[in-house]
């Protein structure tokens, strides 16, 4: 797949024209020939034909998770400089080019004033042009909304925090936060074979599931899950991004109640219990699942897209479960499960191809996690969104499938990110200059005990200092 060429500075200068009175053009970059990241040649396609509205800049609320980062202070104490009180484009430098999308256009950028060498102070600007002739105006609109919306409610760890709106003539901008570490496409594409350790597979997933709970508990259906909407943050841990396809539905949270189990293991007070005909289990679990949630719109991207969003019979949450079926195989065999030669072979295959497990790879074949893998995609991968993990009793009953066995789900944002063959030198450093040498070593344990020997040198161990 070929990476994107990088923009260069005279492009820079055509997204931000002279006549943009509210910008300073004196861009300065020592690296504007080369982005770091290979962009994806798999867009998003978008058909769906909402409204037009018009746009007012704002600087978003901190929200109570990340009240107290850096950059909120930074981006008042800027907002403040302005007679106005507002953030504006010139209080911004922009360093480099990024990244591009069927949409956006996204660059690294810095606040002016502030000092130049604070890692902390970098962000992410996402400039979308209202006026590109690519697609009209009304879907363009529709998808700012769309990502406006959802950005401004979010607040999780796994989410990009959005810092301002920017909107000037017919430029919609966001400042979130940058993930330096790339997106998980293009680290794929550095891996042998494309495709990740299994443990590594394993964590990136788990950390996407939790974005996905977390999207659906507010009702959000994401829509665009694919591996270049993941991006890693300077700490290593995902970043879901781009959010301009998805759309909101009411939840109605409820308690399910969950089938009583016998313990498994055994031991006196075990036999004991079973005997007094006393079973243990939790009885009740919470689930928040936009089950309502319906659209007709045809979007998404090709190879992740649901058989009902191809079949265009409308469709809902189960989406998002669909994709993260395909999410796993791709990390796990390093391609999707029903790409075809063409985009018509790809739907086709999605609606009546057999879901089929490559064979032959002696590391995956041997390794009792990856029939737990091959179960678990196979359930997602379930055409009938009534049947399909996920649909009705949301993550919660995915995070219980065996295959993600031994994942400490509440504390995952703590622990050591895996780390990579392929992945940017930037990311790991700063994912390992994090933590002490013992609790590295501690952590490595818990990531290479299940390895096998060949894995074992893929992840962080204490011969990194
Ligand atoms: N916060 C960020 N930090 C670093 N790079 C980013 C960030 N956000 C986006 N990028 C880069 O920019 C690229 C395009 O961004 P994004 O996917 O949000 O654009 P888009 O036009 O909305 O995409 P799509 O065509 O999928 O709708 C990404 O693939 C990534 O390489």
């Amino acid at each position: 797949m070929a990476p994107r060429t990088a923009t260069t500075e005279e492009e820079i200068l055509t997204i931000f024209p002279q006549d943009f009175s509210d910008l300073d053009l004196s861009f300065t970059s020592s690296s504007a020939s080369t982005s770091s990241f290979a962009t994806s040649a798999r867009s998003s396609l978008s058909l769906s034909l909402p409204s037009f509205s018009s746009f007012s800049s704002s600087l978003i609320k901190p929200l109570p998770h990340h009240s107290s980062d850096p950059r909120w202070s930074a981006v008042r104490a800027a907002a403040n400089l302005s007679p106005n009180g507002a953030l504006q484009l010139r209080h911004l430098k922009l360093l480099r080019y990024l990244g591009s999308g069927n949409l956006a256009r996204v660059f690294l950028c810095r606040l002016r004033g502030f000092d130049d060498d604070d890692p902390n102070l970098e962000f992410a600007l996402k400039v979308v042009d209202l006026n590109a002739a690519s697609s009209a105006v009304e879907d363009r609109v529709s998808h700012v909304r769309a990502e406006a919306r959802a950005l401004a409610g979010l607040d999780h760890p796994f989410l990009p925090t959005l810092y301002a709106r920017l909107d000037a003539s017919h430029y919609a901008c966001f400042l979130i936060d940058y993930c330096p570490g790339g997106d998980l496409h293009s680290l794929l594409l550095r891996c042998p074979g494309h495709r990740l350790p299994l443990p590594a597979a394993r964590f990136y997933a788990a950390e996407v599931l939790l974005v996905l709970e977390y999207l659906h508990a507010l009702g959000f259906v994401y829509r665009d899950l694919k591996p270049e909407n993941v991006l890693l943050r300077a700490d290593g841990h995902v970043m879901l991004s781009d959010f301009d396809i998805c759309f909101h539905s009411d939840v109605a949270p409820a308690l399910h109640r969950l089938p009583r189990r016998r313990k498994s293991t055994s031991g006196m007070s075990n036999c004991l219990s079973l005997l007094q005909g006393k079973h243990e289990g939790v009885d009740l679990e919470f689930v928040a699942e936009p089950e309502s949630a319906f659209s007709r719109a045809c979007v998404g991207t090709h190879e992740y897209l649901a058989p009902e969003i191809a079949s265009g019979v409308g469709h809902g949450n189960g989406v998002d479960w669909w994709a993260f079926g395909v999410f796993v195989y791709e990390l796990i065999y390093g391609r999707t499960p029903f790409k075809g030669g063409s985009k018509e072979a790809t739907l086709r295959n999605i609606l009546v191809g057999e879901l089929k497990f490559p064979n032959g790879s002696a590391e995956y074949s041997r390794r009792a996690s990856a029939a737990a893998a091959k179960d678990l995609i196979s359930r997602l991968l379930e055409r009938d969104p009534g049947r399909r993990m996920g649909c009705v009793k949301g993550a919660a009953e995915i995070k219980r499938h065996r295959f993600f066995r031994g994942v400490q789900w509440p504390l995952i944002r703590n622990i050591m990110p895996p780390v990579v063959v392929g992945q940017t030198a930037g990311a790991t450093v700063a994912a390992v200059g994090k933590f002490s040498r013992e609790r590295r070593r501690l952590l490595a344990w818990k990531w290479s005990s299940r390895s096998s020997n060949q894995q074992k040198r893929l992840f962080i161990n204490e011969e990194i200092s």
